[in-house]
Protein backbone atom coordinates (compact mmCIF):
# COMPACT_ATOMS: atom_id res chain seq x y z
CA UNK A 1 0.00 0.00 0.00
CA UNK A 2 1.36 3.30 -0.98
CA UNK A 3 1.57 6.68 1.31
CA UNK A 4 -1.52 8.37 -0.20
CA UNK A 5 -4.11 5.79 0.70
CA UNK A 6 -6.08 4.76 3.53
CA UNK A 7 -8.51 2.22 5.26
CA UNK A 8 -12.27 2.64 4.87
CA UNK A 9 -13.53 -0.25 6.61
CA UNK A 10 -17.26 -1.46 6.00
CA UNK A 11 -19.85 -3.32 7.83
CA UNK A 12 -18.58 -6.64 8.26
CA UNK A 13 -15.44 -5.20 9.09
CA UNK A 14 -13.73 -5.79 5.45
CA UNK A 15 -10.79 -3.71 5.05
CA UNK A 16 -11.18 -1.72 1.38
CA UNK A 17 -7.96 -0.11 0.45
CA UNK A 18 -9.08 3.57 -1.43
CA UNK A 19 -6.40 6.41 -2.93
CA UNK A 20 -6.40 9.17 -0.49
CA UNK A 21 -5.76 12.75 -2.27
CA UNK A 22 -2.75 13.49 -2.02
CA UNK A 23 -2.26 16.95 -0.20
CA UNK A 24 1.12 18.18 -0.90
CA UNK A 25 3.61 17.45 -3.95
CA UNK A 26 6.78 19.65 -4.15
CA UNK A 27 8.66 18.38 -7.72
CA UNK A 28 12.29 19.42 -7.94
CA UNK A 29 11.73 22.48 -5.47
CA UNK A 30 14.60 24.72 -5.08
CA UNK A 31 14.61 28.21 -3.12
CA UNK A 32 16.66 30.92 -2.73
CA UNK A 33 16.91 34.37 -1.49
CA UNK A 34 18.55 37.36 -2.62
CA UNK A 35 20.66 38.99 0.26
CA UNK A 36 23.33 41.89 0.55
CA UNK A 37 25.15 42.78 -2.40
CA UNK A 38 23.20 42.12 -4.63
CA UNK A 39 24.02 38.37 -4.04
CA UNK A 40 21.85 35.16 -3.60
CA UNK A 41 21.68 32.37 -0.55
CA UNK A 42 20.16 29.44 -2.28
CA UNK A 43 18.14 27.98 1.06
CA UNK A 44 16.78 24.79 -0.53
CA UNK A 45 17.81 22.73 -3.97
CA UNK A 46 15.93 20.65 -5.61
CA UNK A 47 13.47 18.82 -3.23
CA UNK A 48 10.66 16.28 -3.84
CA UNK A 49 8.00 15.96 -1.18
CA UNK A 50 4.40 14.02 -1.16
CA UNK A 51 2.54 14.64 1.64
CA UNK A 52 -1.11 12.05 1.52
CA UNK A 53 -4.31 14.09 2.60
CA UNK A 54 -4.67 12.00 5.84
CA UNK A 55 -0.78 12.04 6.86
CA UNK A 56 0.79 13.49 10.08
CA UNK A 57 4.55 14.58 8.31
CA UNK A 58 6.81 16.25 10.70
CA UNK A 59 9.79 18.15 9.10
CA UNK A 60 13.22 18.30 11.37
CA UNK A 61 16.70 19.52 10.58
CA UNK A 62 19.20 21.62 11.51
CA UNK A 63 19.03 25.09 12.94
CA UNK A 64 18.78 27.33 9.34
CA UNK A 65 18.19 24.53 7.00
CA UNK A 66 14.67 25.34 5.36
CA UNK A 67 12.12 24.03 7.40
CA UNK A 68 10.34 26.88 7.55
CA UNK A 69 10.71 27.68 3.82
CA UNK A 70 9.69 24.69 2.67
CA UNK A 71 6.27 25.51 4.81
CA UNK A 72 6.39 29.23 3.44
CA UNK A 73 6.39 27.39 -0.06
CA UNK A 74 3.30 24.97 1.18
CA UNK A 75 1.34 27.90 2.13
CA UNK A 76 1.82 30.04 -1.25
CA UNK A 77 3.65 32.65 0.68
CA UNK A 78 6.72 31.52 -1.22
CA UNK A 79 7.51 30.79 -4.57
CA UNK A 80 9.96 28.53 -5.28
CA UNK A 81 12.99 29.53 -7.78
CA UNK A 82 12.37 26.68 -9.69
CA UNK A 83 10.50 23.00 -9.28
CA UNK A 84 6.58 23.18 -9.10
CA UNK A 85 4.21 22.91 -6.07
CA UNK A 86 0.85 20.86 -6.23
CA UNK A 87 -1.99 20.72 -3.81
CA UNK A 88 -4.50 18.73 -3.62
CA UNK A 89 -3.47 17.81 -7.33
CA UNK A 90 -3.58 20.97 -8.78
CA UNK A 91 -0.65 23.84 -9.45
CA UNK A 92 -0.36 25.97 -6.78
CA UNK A 93 -0.90 29.78 -7.61
CA UNK A 94 -0.81 32.73 -5.26
CA UNK A 95 -1.94 31.87 -1.44
CA UNK A 96 -3.00 28.29 -0.67
CA UNK A 97 -6.18 28.45 0.99
CA UNK A 98 -6.56 24.85 1.69
CA UNK A 99 -4.24 25.16 4.16
CA UNK A 100 -4.71 26.71 7.94
CA UNK A 101 -1.43 28.31 9.47
CA UNK A 102 0.02 27.99 13.21
CA UNK A 103 3.09 29.36 14.04
CA UNK A 104 5.69 29.23 17.23
CA UNK A 105 3.67 33.13 18.07
CA UNK A 106 0.47 33.05 18.19
CA UNK A 107 -1.70 35.83 16.23
CA UNK A 108 -4.38 36.52 19.00
CA UNK A 109 -5.97 40.10 17.97
CA UNK A 110 -5.42 41.39 21.90
CA UNK A 111 -8.28 43.51 21.54
CA UNK A 112 -10.93 40.73 20.99
CA UNK A 113 -12.36 38.45 23.26
CA UNK A 114 -11.43 34.69 23.57
CA UNK A 115 -14.15 33.86 21.73
CA UNK A 116 -14.25 36.79 19.07
CA UNK A 117 -10.48 35.43 17.94
CA UNK A 118 -12.07 31.79 17.21
CA UNK A 119 -15.01 33.61 15.57
CA UNK A 120 -13.01 35.19 13.13
CA UNK A 121 -11.90 32.56 11.29
CA UNK A 122 -15.68 32.09 9.73
CA UNK A 123 -16.92 35.40 10.00
CA UNK A 124 -14.10 36.79 7.46
CA UNK A 125 -15.40 33.52 4.73
CA UNK A 126 -19.05 35.48 5.22
CA UNK A 127 -20.40 33.59 8.12
CA UNK A 128 -22.59 35.29 10.36
CA UNK A 129 -21.18 36.16 13.42
CA UNK A 130 -24.45 34.40 15.41
CA UNK A 131 -23.41 31.06 13.70
CA UNK A 132 -19.56 31.58 13.56
CA UNK A 133 -19.63 31.96 17.24
CA UNK A 134 -21.61 29.45 18.09
CA UNK A 135 -19.01 27.46 16.36
CA UNK A 136 -16.28 29.50 18.17
CA UNK A 137 -17.90 28.12 21.33
CA UNK A 138 -18.14 24.31 20.56
CA UNK A 139 -14.24 24.77 19.22
CA UNK A 140 -13.26 26.36 22.75
CA UNK A 141 -15.17 22.83 24.45
CA UNK A 142 -13.13 20.94 22.19
CA UNK A 143 -9.61 22.38 22.81
CA UNK A 144 -10.54 22.70 26.28
CA UNK A 145 -11.48 26.32 27.35
CA UNK A 146 -15.10 26.39 27.19
CA UNK A 147 -15.30 28.25 30.61
CA UNK A 148 -12.48 30.84 29.01
CA UNK A 149 -14.89 32.64 26.09
CA UNK A 150 -15.25 35.80 27.25
CA UNK A 151 -11.93 36.21 28.53
CA UNK A 152 -8.72 38.06 26.85
CA UNK A 153 -5.69 36.57 25.45
CA UNK A 154 -3.70 38.67 28.22
CA UNK A 155 -5.69 36.55 30.45
CA UNK A 156 -4.40 33.24 29.78
CA UNK A 157 -1.16 30.94 29.54
CA UNK A 158 1.06 30.37 27.11
CA UNK A 159 -0.45 26.67 26.56
CA UNK A 160 -4.22 28.20 26.95
CA UNK A 161 -3.53 30.63 23.75
CA UNK A 162 -1.86 27.94 21.48
CA UNK A 163 -5.33 26.09 22.39
CA UNK A 164 -6.93 28.86 20.92
CA UNK A 165 -4.68 29.49 18.21
CA UNK A 166 -5.46 25.83 17.46
CA UNK A 167 -9.38 26.54 17.63
CA UNK A 168 -8.66 29.40 15.78
CA UNK A 169 -7.41 27.43 12.36
CA UNK A 170 -9.17 24.04 13.16
CA UNK A 171 -12.49 26.21 12.74
CA UNK A 172 -11.97 26.78 8.98
CA UNK A 173 -11.53 23.14 8.55
CA UNK A 174 -8.76 23.29 6.70
CA UNK A 175 -7.70 20.24 4.47
CA UNK A 176 -3.66 20.66 5.33
CA UNK A 177 -2.43 21.85 8.37
CA UNK A 178 0.73 24.22 8.30
CA UNK A 179 2.48 23.88 11.76
CA UNK A 180 5.95 25.48 12.33
CA UNK A 181 7.41 24.78 15.78
CA UNK A 182 3.98 25.66 17.00
CA UNK A 183 4.40 24.42 20.85
CA UNK A 184 8.04 25.96 20.90
CA UNK A 185 7.44 28.52 23.38
CA UNK A 186 5.64 26.55 25.67
CA UNK A 187 7.11 24.12 29.01
CA UNK A 188 8.01 20.36 28.86
CA UNK A 189 5.06 19.38 30.51
CA UNK A 190 2.73 21.88 28.13
CA UNK A 191 3.64 20.26 24.94
CA UNK A 192 2.98 17.27 26.05
CA UNK A 193 -0.55 18.01 26.90
CA UNK A 194 -0.79 20.00 23.52
CA UNK A 195 0.61 17.37 21.82
CA UNK A 196 -2.28 15.09 23.45
CA UNK A 197 -4.64 17.52 22.38
CA UNK A 198 -3.43 17.88 19.10
CA UNK A 199 -3.16 14.27 17.94
CA UNK A 200 -6.90 13.81 19.35
CA UNK A 201 -8.72 16.43 17.45
CA UNK A 202 -6.58 14.68 14.27
CA UNK A 203 -7.80 11.32 14.57
CA UNK A 204 -11.25 12.60 14.89
CA UNK A 205 -10.74 14.41 11.04
CA UNK A 206 -7.47 13.43 9.60
CA UNK A 207 -6.25 15.96 7.91
CA UNK A 208 -2.66 16.52 6.19
CA UNK A 209 -0.09 17.92 8.80
CA UNK A 210 3.12 19.70 8.13
CA UNK A 211 4.83 19.81 11.40
CA UNK A 212 7.78 21.29 11.30
CA UNK A 213 9.98 20.80 14.89
CA UNK A 214 13.12 20.81 16.76
CA UNK A 215 12.26 18.49 19.23
CA UNK A 216 13.22 15.05 17.75
CA UNK A 217 10.82 13.49 20.80
CA UNK A 218 7.73 15.80 19.48
CA UNK A 219 8.09 14.42 15.78
CA UNK A 220 8.17 10.50 16.39
CA UNK A 221 5.40 10.47 19.35
CA UNK A 222 3.21 13.04 16.81
CA UNK A 223 3.99 11.73 13.20
CA UNK A 224 2.73 8.99 10.90
CA UNK A 225 6.40 10.02 8.61
CA UNK A 226 9.39 12.05 9.47
CA UNK A 227 11.49 13.96 7.16
CA UNK A 228 15.01 15.14 7.92
CA UNK A 229 16.62 18.11 6.23
CA UNK A 230 20.58 18.50 5.29
CA UNK A 231 22.35 21.74 7.05
CA UNK A 232 22.07 24.35 4.28
CA UNK A 233 23.19 26.05 1.70
CA UNK A 234 21.22 24.44 -0.69
CA UNK A 235 19.48 22.25 1.99
CA UNK A 236 17.47 19.22 0.77
CA UNK A 237 16.09 16.13 2.52
CA UNK A 238 18.17 13.07 3.34
CA UNK A 239 16.14 11.14 5.61
CA UNK A 240 12.37 9.73 5.06
CA UNK A 241 11.20 7.39 8.45
CA UNK A 242 8.29 5.92 8.80
CA UNK A 243 7.40 5.89 12.41
CA UNK A 244 5.22 2.62 12.79
CA UNK A 245 4.61 2.82 16.44
CA UNK A 246 0.37 2.12 16.91
CA UNK A 247 -2.12 4.68 17.57
CA UNK A 248 -3.74 5.99 19.89
CA UNK A 249 -0.42 6.78 20.82
CA UNK A 250 0.15 8.03 24.83
CA UNK A 251 3.06 10.95 24.24
CA UNK A 252 4.47 10.87 27.94
CA UNK A 253 4.43 6.84 27.56
CA UNK A 254 5.27 6.47 24.10
CA UNK A 255 9.53 7.17 25.07
CA UNK A 256 9.23 3.89 26.97
CA UNK A 257 8.78 1.98 23.60
CA UNK A 258 11.31 0.16 22.62
CA UNK A 259 10.26 1.23 18.31
CA UNK A 260 10.62 4.76 19.78
CA UNK A 261 14.24 4.22 21.23
CA UNK A 262 14.96 2.49 18.23
CA UNK A 263 13.72 4.94 15.80
CA UNK A 264 14.98 7.63 17.81
CA UNK A 265 18.68 5.96 17.40
CA UNK A 266 18.34 5.45 13.61
CA UNK A 267 16.91 9.34 12.96
CA UNK A 268 19.63 10.68 15.34
CA UNK A 269 22.31 9.00 13.23
CA UNK A 270 21.31 10.86 10.17
CA UNK A 271 21.04 14.13 11.96
CA UNK A 272 23.65 14.49 13.96
CA UNK A 273 26.31 15.62 11.01
CA UNK A 274 23.97 18.00 10.11
CA UNK A 275 23.43 19.54 13.58
CA UNK A 276 27.25 20.13 13.90
CA UNK A 277 27.70 21.25 9.84
CA UNK A 278 25.11 23.89 10.84
CA UNK A 279 25.84 25.08 14.04
CA UNK A 280 29.58 25.57 12.36
CA UNK A 281 28.63 27.45 9.76
CA UNK A 282 26.66 29.60 11.58
CA UNK A 283 29.58 29.91 13.46
CA UNK A 284 32.10 31.23 10.57
CA UNK A 285 29.39 33.19 9.11
CA UNK A 286 29.47 35.59 12.48
CA UNK A 287 32.84 36.03 12.24
N1 LIG B 1 13.96 36.40 3.59
C1 LIG B 1 15.15 35.81 3.65
N2 LIG B 1 16.24 36.40 3.08
C2 LIG B 1 17.45 35.80 3.10
N3 LIG B 1 17.68 34.59 3.68
C3 LIG B 1 16.64 33.97 4.26
C4 LIG B 1 15.33 34.54 4.28
N4 LIG B 1 14.50 33.69 4.93
C5 LIG B 1 15.27 32.64 5.30
N5 LIG B 1 16.55 32.81 4.91
C6 LIG B 1 17.66 31.87 5.11
O1 LIG B 1 17.25 30.61 4.56
C7 LIG B 1 17.69 29.57 5.40
C8 LIG B 1 16.49 28.74 5.81
O2 LIG B 1 15.70 29.50 6.72
P1 LIG B 1 14.47 28.85 7.51
O3 LIG B 1 13.88 29.90 8.37
O4 LIG B 1 13.61 28.15 6.55
O5 LIG B 1 15.23 27.76 8.39
P2 LIG B 1 14.65 26.81 9.54
O6 LIG B 1 15.15 25.45 9.23
O7 LIG B 1 13.19 26.98 9.67
O8 LIG B 1 15.41 27.42 10.81
P3 LIG B 1 15.11 27.35 12.38
O9 LIG B 1 15.08 25.89 12.72
O10 LIG B 1 16.29 28.03 13.00
O11 LIG B 1 13.81 28.04 12.62
C9 LIG B 1 18.44 30.20 6.56
O12 LIG B 1 19.81 30.13 6.30
C10 LIG B 1 17.96 31.63 6.57
O13 LIG B 1 18.96 32.49 7.05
Amino acid sequence: MGSGELKNFQSKAEAVTIAAPRAVRLNNVSISFGIAGGKRFDAVAGTDLDVAGDEFLAIVGPTGCGKSTLLNVAAGLLEPASGSVEIFGRPLKGLNRQAGYLFQQDSLMPWKTVLENVAIGLEVSGVSTSEARKSAMEWLERVGLGGFADRYPRMLSGGQRKRVGLAQVLIRNPKLLLMDEPFGPLDAQTRLIMGDLLLNLWSEDKKAVMFVTHDLDEAIALADRIVIMSAGPKSRIIGDFRVSIPRPRDIAEIRHDPAFTELHKSIWHALREEVMTAYQQTNVAAQ
